[in-house]
């Protein structure tokens, strides 16, 4: 278990972290999501006692990170920033870090396998692909068998298999009762992977739910009606909270009114509908809706949505 007491975090002038309260509870995959800056990796180097927070405490397992006795075994961290010797093997930096816990070299092995860098264990980690390098830095985090998993971006650099894999890895750690907090600014990515959501912008907390209600709370209800009738549904519908819109001929895109309002007005004016479909809005969408006023560094529209792979 994961807690944030009023974390604040200044550095000058700048408020990064901003008064951010929230818990990250076993079992589930929690994701931690933000626009570029928005204080993620400030927060989660906070929870790790590798910056000191300005106000505030942040809580992991029932202490501060530095008043475990064997953190690795308490909280697996993988923050953005590797710091690893470029010179070691993975398997070398591997039973570095094990042997300041007394950790055997048999789970060292396990977690070489366990992330698929066996064929490289033996490979300068300095030669390593950005997706190798996430992998190793993963298997450190995973080395001391811990309650509470970190992980800053882990789906960096990694290739669609790869991704795969750490989606799978997750939802497996949460399986076994874990706390797993991931961090990520690609939403498509969260909404397959994480179950509850933490989302802050510009260091304060924007929502605290589960993916689901997230979709739900920021899109509102939107439903797509074909019909042949399309112009005279239209003028039935349309009122002071409702927006209806025809981006093709026959078929409306109604706002602000029900499924089941929408069918009952159509029977009752007898319309036939050829379809009434409630339309889920993507995690992109609901995210870009509720951080819109929190993005630091804004990119023209049409390049946002390159970026997330989306077609406009
Ligand atoms: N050591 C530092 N000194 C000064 N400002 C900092 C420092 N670390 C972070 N910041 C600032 O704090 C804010 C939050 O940064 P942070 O890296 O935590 O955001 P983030 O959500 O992790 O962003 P990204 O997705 O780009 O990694 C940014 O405006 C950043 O410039």
């Amino acid at each position: 278990m994961i807690e944030a007491h009023s974390l604040t975090k200044r550095f000058g002038e700048r408020t990064a972290v901003d008064d951010l309260s929230f818990t990250v509870r076993p079992g589930i995959v929690t994701g931690f999501l933000g626009p570029n800056g928005a204080g993620k990796s400030t927060t989660m180097r906070m929870l790790l006692g590798l910056d000191a927070p300005t106000s505030g405490r942040a809580v992991v397992n029932g202490r501060h990170y530095a008043d475990h006795r064997a953190p690795l075994h308490e909280v697996g961290a993988m923050l953005e920033a590797r710091s690893v010797h470029t010179g070691r093997s993975a398997h070398h930096h591997l039973l570095a870090l094990a042997a300041t816990h007394g950790i055997s070299r048999r789970r060292v092995e396990e977690v070489i396998d366990l992330v698929g860098l066996r064929a490289v264990a033996r490979k300068r980690v300095g030669s390593f692909s950005l997706g190798m390098g996430q992998r190793l830095g993963i298997a450190g985090a995973l080395l001391g068998d811990p309650a509470t998993v970190i992980l800053d971006e882990p789906v960096n650099g990694l290739d669609p298999e790869g991704i795969r894999w750490i989606r799978d890895l997750l939802k497996a750690l949460a399986a076994e009762g874990r706390t797993v907090l991931v961090s990520s600014h690609l939403m498509s990515e969260m909404a397959l992977t994480a179950e509850h959501l933490i989302v802050i912008g510009r260091g304060r907390l924007i929502a605290d739910t589960s993916v689901a209600e997230f979709v739900a709370r920021a899109a509102g209800e939107v439903v797509r009606v074909r019909t042949e009738e399309a112009e005279r549904l239209h003028g039935l519908l349309a009122g002071p909270d409702v927006s209806v819109t025809t981006e093709e001929p026959g078929v409306l895109t109604v706002t602000g009114l029900g499924s089941e309002r929408i069918g009952r007005i159509a029977a009752e004016n007898s319309i036939a509908l050829a379809e009434l479909t409630p339309q889920q809005a993507s995690l992109e969408e609901a995210f870009m809706q509720l951080t819109g006023d929190a993005v630091e560094y804004r990119t023209p529209a049409a390049h946002l949505v390159g970026a997330e792979g989306r077609a406009a």
